[in-house]
Parts: C-alpha cells; sequence; structure tokens
C-alpha cells in the first residue's frame, strides 16, 4: 500500500514510511492512494475470530509490504493479549436499541491503548530494522500522552516529548503522564489549550532547526497508524451485532476526529455502517460544520469532558480530502487559509460527501451529566462524561435511524479517570482498576512552560539527544 499526503506535494510513501513520518512534509496527513475493500463474504468470514486474528485480517492491506502477514499476526498477538479484558473491546447492552462498546481496557484506561500499544511495537520493529532514532513530539487533551508514554517508555531508540494544556487535564490523567520517570520521557505543561499544543507539535515538523537535528515522529492521529488500528473495532463490534447482513450505527464522542474518521474507513472497507453520529461537547465546531458548513473555530471553553476540548480537529482535514475528490493541492490552498484566518466553508462536493454517512449532535453539561444518571439508574452502567456526550447525542439522533438498527456509543475512557465529574452527576465515586497501581502514591516529574512556539522548540531541541544522523 502506498499513502499520499492530502496536501498533494509530499512524496508518496509506504507503511513504514508513513509510521514513522507521523506528518507529511508538506504539512499534510497521509491516507491510503486507495481503501482496499472486503466482499460480504470475507466479512461473513470473520465472525468468531479472536479480537487479535480479525485485527490482523483488517490491517493486512494497509501495512504490506512493510511487515508480512506472519509479522502482523505476532505484533497483535503480543498486543492485544495483554488487554484487561479477554474479548479486547467488549460489547455491552444498554437497552433494546442502544449499546456500548468499551474501549477502556488498555494500560491507561482509555482508547487510545488499543493504537498506541501497536505503535510502540511498529516504532521498535521499524527504527530496529533502519537502524535509527526518533524524538516523537506529541499533544495531548488528556489521554494520548499518557497511552503514548506507556507505549514507548524505556524504548531505546525512542525518546518522547508530550506537552498537556497546563490544569486542564484531570489529575489522574496527569499522574498517568508526570509519574511515568524513564528517562526517554518529557512531560511539558504548557500555558494553553490543546490547540496550541498541537499546533506547536504540527509547526515543529516544518522547522528546519528543529527537523535538521531532530528524526522527528508522531503518536497523535495524525500518523496514519493510530487510526488504522482503531478501525479494527468497528468490524469486531458490528460483526457481534450480525453484519455484513445488518447495518449498525456508531455515536463516537469526537474532538480531534481520528475515531470517527477510523469508522468512515471501516465503511469505505465494506462495513455495512448506516450512520456515523459525531458526538461534540459545548466546542462543537464539528457539529457546526456537519450540520450547516460553517468550520470557523473560536475559543476553547474548558468542560467536564476535558479531552474533546478542541476546535481544530485535524483528522477533519482526511474527511474533506477524501470526500471533497481528491484534489491535493486546492486541499492545501483550503488549508493554508482556514490556519490564517481560522474559518472556512465547506465545498458542495465535501459537504454533500460529508453527509452521505456523518449526522452530528452536541452535548453541553446538563445534558451530559443527564445521561450519565441514565446509563447509572436504567441500565446499571456507570460511565464516564466522554461517553456520556456520545450516549446524548446517540438518544437524541435515535429516531432518525432505522427501527432495528442498534447504535453503539463508543464508550471512550474509563469513567475512574474522571471520578470528580462522574461523581458530581451520580453520586457515585468510581474507583480506579488494580492495574493501574498506586498512581495517587507516585512522585510526579515535569516541566512548566509558557504557552509560545518558541519556548517549547527550544526547549525540545536543548533537551533531545540529537537523533536526525541516525
Ligand atoms: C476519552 C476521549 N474521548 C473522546 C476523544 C475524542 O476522540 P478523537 O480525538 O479521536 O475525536 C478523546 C480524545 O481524543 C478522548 O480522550
Ligand atoms: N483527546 C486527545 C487529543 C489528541 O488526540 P489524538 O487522537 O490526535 O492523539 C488526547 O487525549 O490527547
Amino acid at each position: 500500500m502506498q499513502y499520499v499526503s492530502t496536501r498533494g506535494s509530499a512524496p508518496a510513501l509506504d507503511f513504514e514510511g508513513v509510521t514513522l513520518a507521523g506528518l507529511a512534509s508538506d504539512g499534510g496527513l497521509y491516507v491510503p492512494a486507495e481503501w482496499p475493500r472486503f466482499s460480504q463474504s470475507e466479512i461473513r468470514d470473520m465472525r468468531g475470530l479472536a479480537y487479535p486474528d480479525l485485527a490482523a485480517r483488517i490491517m493486512a492491506p494497509f501495512v504490506t509490504p512493510s511487515l508480512t502477514e506472519d509479522e502482523l499476526l505476532a505484533l497483535c498477538h503480543t498486543v492485544y493479549g495483554d488487554f484487561g479484558h479477554a474479548a479486547v473491546t467488549p460489547l455491552v447492552q444498554l437497552d433494546q436499541q442502544h449499546w456500548l462498546l468499551e474501549l477502556f481496557h488498555g494500560p491507561t484506561l482509555a482508547f487510545k491503548d488499543v493504537a498506541l500499544q501497536l505503535l510502540g511495537r511498529l516504532f521498535e520493529t521499524f527504527l530496529e530494522r533502519r537502524g535509527e532514532r526518533l524524538t516523537i513530539v506529541g499533544a495531548t487533551s488528556g489521554d494520548t500522552g499518557s497511552a503514548a508514554i506507556q507505549a514507548v517508555a524505556g524504548l531505546e531508540r525512542v525518546e518522547i516529548f508530550i506537552l498537556h494544556p497546563s490544569g486542564r487535564v484531570s489529575d489522574v490523567q496527569r499522574r498517568q503522564m508526570t509519574t511515568v520517570l524513564s528517562p526517554n520521557v518529557h512531560n511539558l505543561a504548557i500555558d494553553g489549550s490543546f490547540d496550541d499544543a498541537q499546533a506547536h507539535v504540527k509547526r515543529m515538523f516544518n522547522d528546519g532547526d528543529v527537523t535538521a537535528t531532530l528524526n522527528l515522529g508522531a503518536v497523535n492521529s495524525i500518523n496514519w497508524a493510530r487510526l488504522m488500528a482503531q478501525v479494527v473495532y468497528y468490524f469486531a463490534s458490528a460483526l457481534q451485532l450480525g453484519a455484513p447482513d445488518r447495518t449498525v450505527a456508531y455515536s463516537v464522542p469526537t474532538g480531534n476526529f481520528g475515531d470517527v474518521f477510523a469508522g468512515y474507513v471501516a465503511a469505505k472497507m465494506g462495513l455495512p455502517i448506516e450512520k456515523l453520529i459525531v458526538a461534540t461537547n459545548i466546542n462543537d465546531i464539528l457539529h457546526r460544520a456537519l450540520s450547516s458548513g460553517d468550520y470557523s473555530a473560536g475559543g476553547v471553553t474548558a468542560t467536564i469532558t476535558p479531552s474533546m476540548d478542541i476546535q481544530v480537529s485535524s483528522n477533519f482535514e482526511r474527511l474533506l480530502f477524501d470526500a471533497g475528490g481528491r484534489d491535493g493541492l486546492a486541499m492545501a490552498a483550503q488549508m493554508h487559509a482556514f490556519e490564517a484566518t481560522k474559518a472556512m466553508t465547506l465545498t458542495n462536493a465535501q459537504a454533500q460527501g460529508a453527509s452521505a454517512l456523518f449526522t452530528s449532535a452536541r452535548a453541553d453539561q446538563v445534558e451530559t451529566a443527564r445521561a450519565l444518571q441514565w446509563a447509572y439508574r436504567s441500565a446499571g452502567q456507570v460511565i464516564d462524561p466522554h461517553t456520556g456526550v456520545g450516549l446524548h447525542c446517540a438518544q437524541a439522533v435515535a429516531a432518525s435511524v432505522p427501527a432495528g438498527v442498534p447504535i453503539v456509543t463508543l464508550a471512550t475512557a474509563h469513567p475512574a479517570k474522571f471520578p470528580d465529574a462522574v461523581e458530581r452527576a451520580i453520586g457515585v465515586r468510581p474507583s480506579l482498576p488494580a492495574r493501574v497501581g498506586d498512581l495517587f502514591g507516585r512522585e510526579e516529574s515535569f516541566i512548566e512552560l509558557a504557552g509560545d512556539y518558541a519556548t517549547t522548540r527550544d526547549h525540545v531541541l536543548s533537551h533531545a539527544a540529537s537523533t536526525s544522523a541516525g
């Protein structure tokens, strides 16, 4: 499989190349040159496969020739054999129409582990093969950071710098990052929002002073390998609910548009998805873009769903590129204008291409708390607030989903990551699973930085070991 940039002028790369490159050199995001497609009978044959075997089957077309099928299968067994639930991503029924897909059984209790545990192994494999080292720079609103750190801590060929918005992640989220005291891990708390952190990261990939000395890598969902691994759980859940002989709808708590874009990829690969519900909190740029074509970013408001306090959603560019006819140079012009003005109107082709599969809704804090209460009182489930946004939106659009089509809400984090918000909503304080250990008894280490780009860049340059020479 070859991968092309959404902005049309970076070189096409194979899977190994895109995994190590992260962001394309023209500032765009890599996508497969074409979508691999499974027939209905091939999908039917996947029923009953164990998660690691299914994962290898789904991802195989994306990774050849960089990995053999045997190498991929071995990686999947190593990674997914270690999750806290035998099904890896179990489904839980809430009522006749609604289901939860629990994605938080990995080591850091959020859906990010499903992809980042694999990505850590891919880095190791490819860097060993090339005899290279990688400096990872990543931005987090709380969950990517800990999952990435957990995946690469202690790896010899990797060093990681994670930027989080100071004071805007939960205590559990912060401690999951800052108590990993491995010498290859650097935590930076920046004075700003997640969007500021993400902008710094993207800018570093196109800063000659940085790329002259550092071989940069990405762990955010700008890295294609992240999304590829997230496609698998759409197949796993839909197969359990009767696919390909029955369609399924998904409600996806959305911030950076990575998880829901993985659902779009699953549909492109032949999985019969009825609808993808883009569920946002009050930072609702995506809801506005999908419902009215207006993609304009304002300031970010802090909410009880901090991981989704995002206004500039990286992966929306992948959708606009694909749905809009894959014109890279037009996409580059559209994105450059957006970067300058923070506003964009979708073209007719983009809006129509998106509306075929996507719908959207938003949940404010009261609606989110009510969703937590409904899940607890009516279905006996303690859910996290991000999942609550998804569930509220699933219920809000349920009447427009054909009868008999199950609606699966992605449960993106364990409730114990956000104990204060959960306790306020339902009066029950969820406790951390034993596998997280003594999080609040450990020493923390992180550096506070001013919010400007130069401060972050200079800190990374002066603390990273030079990697560009290999
Ligand atoms: C718990 C949780 N839910 C939902 C999201 C949103 O996912 P995405 O950024 O892929 O849209 C995030 C952050 O990415 C998250 O950490
Ligand atoms: N919510 C995310 C934000 C970064 O998203 P990513 O999927 O692009 O890594 C987080 O938890 O950091």
